[in-house]
């Protein structure tokens, strides 16, 4: 059967995610040499003799394709496909079809030739997938134009053509195509969405029975104490340790993290899994510290470092490719508070500039996680966590200015706390 998306109804579109931060779009024209002439071919298409291939998985919310994918990803590192470069493809049925949506990658052969090709299909044989996703190769035709020919590989070798069309530039659509499915893949909107993603892992990831362990042993819906409980967010290295440390010392309050301690210990190992996967456990970890806020929050004020709105704004962020405007638009449901999370009094939200932020990063002095590096890399990434950060809603987060000193930021967040809390 043809992929979904690919029906004669409804024209797969295709975008093609750069480093730069616009989207590289393109599409399949119906009949042979209609449409789309006179306008440029794609920029990511190069000239001979240069070669494209492209292939694509499903983006269904599955632990098996999101892990197909990822393996995919690290493949195509490898052997002959080293020399390649390898840029994410989004597959999505004209308008606006969520359920066709497919992830992958389009594939830039600079050299051309046919080791390329055979090894790409050995790739894709090599999965154990039967059948093995359709390859997609990027031919020029006579008078320049460009034609996808996809083939569909039998297992036991040879292929079929399952379709030849030509390839025409294409609008980049009004919405990000890997919008309508964030909610799926990686911003879950309740404890069991959170939780039957882990669950699907158990055979694949001992540590996920672990953690299923001790979010089943949490009581479920808990509910808040009568004391204050302040929630501080923020980028890496805004201060929000700092901060949460003097808050504490202030007000006598309780530090919790999310995520907490009793699984901060499988941390690494879910950072390595797809997001689909990863983002499922520090969903999770929410759940566990809300039980632990519901307890203490009894006792005296308690202040959480990173909670619920991390957990979304880092997977946003990371899901949706190049500027900030592809984001979501606001009021979106990821952008929604989890009706079945306890939620905080007060989220108080640590920005400073870049700049600043890096000054504080090297000050730090300690190894960079590959995702620091990441932000400093990518200012792009930054702003669209900060900007997710800023969308939330329900409740939302108030920006604090944290770039002045330790003294008075922390005097100015006690303020806040004392005029949204009450006296304490
Ligand atoms: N207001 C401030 N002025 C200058 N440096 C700060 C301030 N707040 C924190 N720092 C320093 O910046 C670095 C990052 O702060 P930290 O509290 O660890 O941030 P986070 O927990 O958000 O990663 C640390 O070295 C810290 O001492
Ligand atoms: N409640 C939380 C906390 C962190 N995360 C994720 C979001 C990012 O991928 C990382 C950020 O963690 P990082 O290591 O930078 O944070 P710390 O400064 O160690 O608190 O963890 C989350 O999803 N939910």
């Amino acid at each position: 059967a043809p992929p979904a998306g690919c029906s004669a109804q409804a024209r797969p579109c295709f975008a093609v995610e750069g480093p730069g931060s616009d989207l590289v779009c393109f599409t399949l024209s119906g009949s042979e040499g209609a449409g789309g002439s006179g306008r440029p071919l794609p920029r990511c298409f190069l000239p001979a003799p240069a070669r494209c291939y492209s292939l694509c998985v499903p983006a269904a919310p599955s632990v098996p394709a999101a892990r197909l994918h990822r393996r995919l990803r690290q493949r195509l590192r490898q052997g002959p496909l080293g020399r390649c470069r390898v840029l994410g493809l989004l597959c999505y049925s004209a308008p606006g079809g969520q359920a066709a949506l497919e992830k992958g990658f389009l594939i830039q052969d600079p050299q051309g030739g046919a080791e390329t090709e055979r090894a790409l299909e050995e790739l894709l044989r090599g999965q154990g997938e039967l059948p093995p996703p359709p390859l997609g190769v990027y031919e020029a035709g006579e008078r320049g134009e460009l034609w996808q020919c996809l083939w569909v590989l039998r297992g036991a070798g040879g292929r079929d053509l399952l379709r030849r069309a030509r390839v025409v530039a294409a609008e980049e659509p009004p919405l990000h195509p890997a919008v309508p499915g964030l909610r799926h893949a990686a911003v879950f909107l309740s404890l069991e969405a959170a939780r039957s993603v882990v669950e699907q892992c158990t055979s694949l990831i001992p540590e996920a029975t672990a953690v299923l362990d001790l979010v089943d042993k949490c009581p479920k819906h808990s509910k808040k104490g009568d004391f204050p409980v302040i929630v501080i967010e923020g980028l890496d290295a805004t201060g929000k340790t700092t901060v949460t440390q003097s808050v504490k010392d202030s007000l006598n309050a309780l530090l919790l993290r999310s995520p907490p301690a009793c699984i901060s210990q499988w941390r690494k190992t879910f950072d390595d899994e797809p997001t689909l996967i990863r983002r499922a456990f520090y969903a999770l970890g929410n759940y566990i510290v809300a039980s632990e806020i519901a307890k203490a929050s009894t006792e005296s004020p308690v202040v959480v470092d990173r909670y619920w709105h991390s957990t979304a704004a880092y997977a946003i962020a990371t899901e949706i490719s190049g500027k900030v405007q592809n984001l979501p638009p606001t009021q979106h449901e990821v952008y929604q508070w989890p009706e079945d999370l306890l939620k905080p009094d007060l989220v108080l939200l640590l920005t400073v500039s870049p700049e600043e932020r890096i000054r504080r990063l090297q000050g730090r002095g300690l190894e960079k996680t590959e995702e620091e590096t990441e932000l400093e890399a990518n200012s792009l990434f930054r702003q669209k966590v900060e900007e997710s950060y800023k969308r939330m809603e329900n409740p939302g987060c108030q920006e604090v200015d944290a770039s002045p000193s330790r003294e008075e930021v922390l005097r100015t967040v006690l303020h806040l706390i004392k005029k949204h809390c009450g006296s304490l």
